[in-house]
Formats: C-alpha cells, sequence, structure tokens
C-alpha cells in the first residue's frame, strides 16, 4: 500500500448554487419583494458578523451561464454551523423563489506534499490559509475534481515521493499565478461526490482559463485530473443585492 498523505483540515465550506424563480418573483408586489431583500440582506448581515470576528467567511456571487443565478460560499469552523445556515436560509422567504441547483460539501485541507516542518498551530500562515477569509476579488470560478484511479493511472497506487514529485510540479505552475489567482482547496471524500473541490478567485476572469488550461498539460492534471462543472461568476456585494433582484 502507498502511504496516505497526511492533511491537515480547516474550515468547513458550503457551496450552495441557486436558480432564481424569476416568473414566481415578478408576481411578488414590489413592496412585498423589497421586504424580502431586506430579510435576505438582513441574513447577510449575521453572516458578516461572524466574519468580522473572524469565526468564518463566506461571499455571493453571481452565476454566468443556465447552470445557476448565484452562488452562496459559506465557510464555518463546523459542519454543523453550515447546516444550521442552510436551514436558516431556506426557511426565509426570499429562499422560496429559488431553485436549488447544485451544492457542494467540503472542508479546507492542505497536505503536507510540499510542507516543511512547520507545527501548523503555531505557523500563522498555515493558519491563515485553513481559516481563509474569502478573497474580495471581482471573479470566482468553482468546479469539483477526482484524482483518476484507472488501470495504469491510478493516482492512489502512486508511491508517495512520486506524488510529491507530481505536485512540486504543480505548485510550481500555480506560483506563478501569484497575484492573479488564489485557490482555496476543500477536500470531500466522504462527503460529497468529487474528492476536492477547487475554488479560486481572479480580478481578471481569464486568469482561470489560462491558469486551468496551462495545467492541463502538467502530468498531475494531464494523466490524473477528472473534473466535473465549471461555475464562473462575479462578487455579488451586499449594496447590490437589490439592484440584481431588481424586475
Ligand atoms: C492558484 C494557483 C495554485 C497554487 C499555487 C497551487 C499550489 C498547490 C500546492 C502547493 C498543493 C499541495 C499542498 C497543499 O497546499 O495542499 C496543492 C494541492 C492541490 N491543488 Fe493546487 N494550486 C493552485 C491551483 C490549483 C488548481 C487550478 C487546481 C485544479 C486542477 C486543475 O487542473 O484544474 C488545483 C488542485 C489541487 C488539488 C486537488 C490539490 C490537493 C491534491 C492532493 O492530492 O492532495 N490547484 N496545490
Amino acid at each position: 500500500m502507498s502511504e496516505p498523505a497526511k492533511t491537515i483540515e480547516g474550515w468547513y465550506a458550503l457551496h450552495d448554487l441557486r436558480t432564481m424563480n424569476w416568473a414566481a418573483w415578478k408576481r411578488l408586489d414590489s413592496e412585498e419583494r423589497s421586504q424580502i431583500i431586506d430579510e435576505f440582506l438582513a441574513t447577510m448581515d449575521q453572516w458578516q458578523q461572524t466574519a468580522d470576528q473572524r469565526e468564518g467567511s463566506h461571499g455571493l456571487f453571481t452565476i454566468v451561464g443556465q447552470k445557476a443565478d448565484f452562488m452562496i460560499v459559506l465557510l464555518r469552523p463546523t459542519m454543523d454551523e453550515l447546516n444550521e445556515l442552510e436551514n436558516e436560509f431556506n426557511k426565509t422567504r426570499f429562499a422560496e423563489y429559488t431553485v436549488p441547483a447544485y451544492s457542494y460539501v467540503s472542508v479546507v485541507e492542505l497536505s503536507n506534499y510540499l510542507a516543511a516542518d512547520k507545527d501548523p498551530e503555531e505557523d500563522p500562515e498555515i493558519q491563515a490559509r485553513l481559516k481563509p477569509a474569502l478573497p474580495d476579488w471581482q471573479y470566482i470560478c468553482f468546479y469539483p475534481m477526482d484524482k483518476r484511479r484507472e488501470g495504469s493511472d491510478n493516482w492512489y497506487m502512486l508511491s508517495g515521493d512520486n506524488r510529491r514529485e507530481l505536485m512540486r510540479s504543480h505548485g510550481m505552475i500555480g506560483r506563478q499565478y501569484a497575484g492573479k489567482v488564489r485557490q482555496i482547496i476543500t477536500g470531500s471524500v466522504g462527503f460529497d461526490d468529487w474528492e476536492w473541490g477547487v475554488t479560486l478567485f481572479a480580478h481578471d476572469v481569464l486568469q482561470f482559463k489560462k491558469l486551468v488550461y496551462e495545467m492541463r498539460f502538467d502530468e498531475v492534471s494531464a494523466r490524473y485530473g477528472e473534473f466535473g462543472s465549471f461555475y464562473v461568476g462575479m462578487r455579488l456585494p451586499a449594496e447590490e443585492v437589490a439592484k440584481f433582484l431588481h424586475v
């Protein structure tokens, strides 16, 4: 058996993708719509209070294309809190006008492929990566992925040294995108249908394509990467929610 990589985990993540039922939303009178918007903004305000206390992070994004209209990303120290927030949101009147499109449950994960022998509990940089404040960069890209387990292309049968070498090359490509693309890798083995969630942030949406394309030529992705659906979109700050929902 090859030695499993050691992982350390941080905050739990829920990616909640919804489609708007615009027809039903339009049937409301404008006063009712604005009450519902205020109620949703109050919910976002609570999320913000948690973020201000560094006890979680969240983001709201509009999604381009027909897969969804918006995505809520929530990070919390426990999965229980995520479930509570999800249930709370589902009970709001706003949620009645949304249709679930996709969701993803995972936990922020760092592996020891490239790690020095730092104590993760003591290292502020590692702590910040395990409990990340979502960057307020304009664009987001989210997709789930697996490492292949097929015939001779089985990631999980490779030796630790072999995997470490491949991950080094992966990290080198990623590093060239410093300042352009930020990544949050969340592990989801045992939690959801794929093994990882990949959440990327950029100032320029084109950098997602550049990075993901470049990685396709790198062995970790070329030989071992399998990918789910891609969701791309942009930040929807609280100040712009009313405009987004204006009909
Ligand atoms: C934005 C750039 C970027 C950078 C700098 C970067 C670096 C790194 C490092 C240093 C490490 C290993 C240590 C750790 O931190 O865990 C990883 C780990 C990982 N990555 Fe990565 N990755 C990036 C970006 C990046 C992308 C765009 C993807 C998607 C792949 C693609 O083809 O679409 C990805 C995937 C992953 C995964 C699934 C893992 C976990 C693999 C495992 O088997 O455990 N990643 N990654």
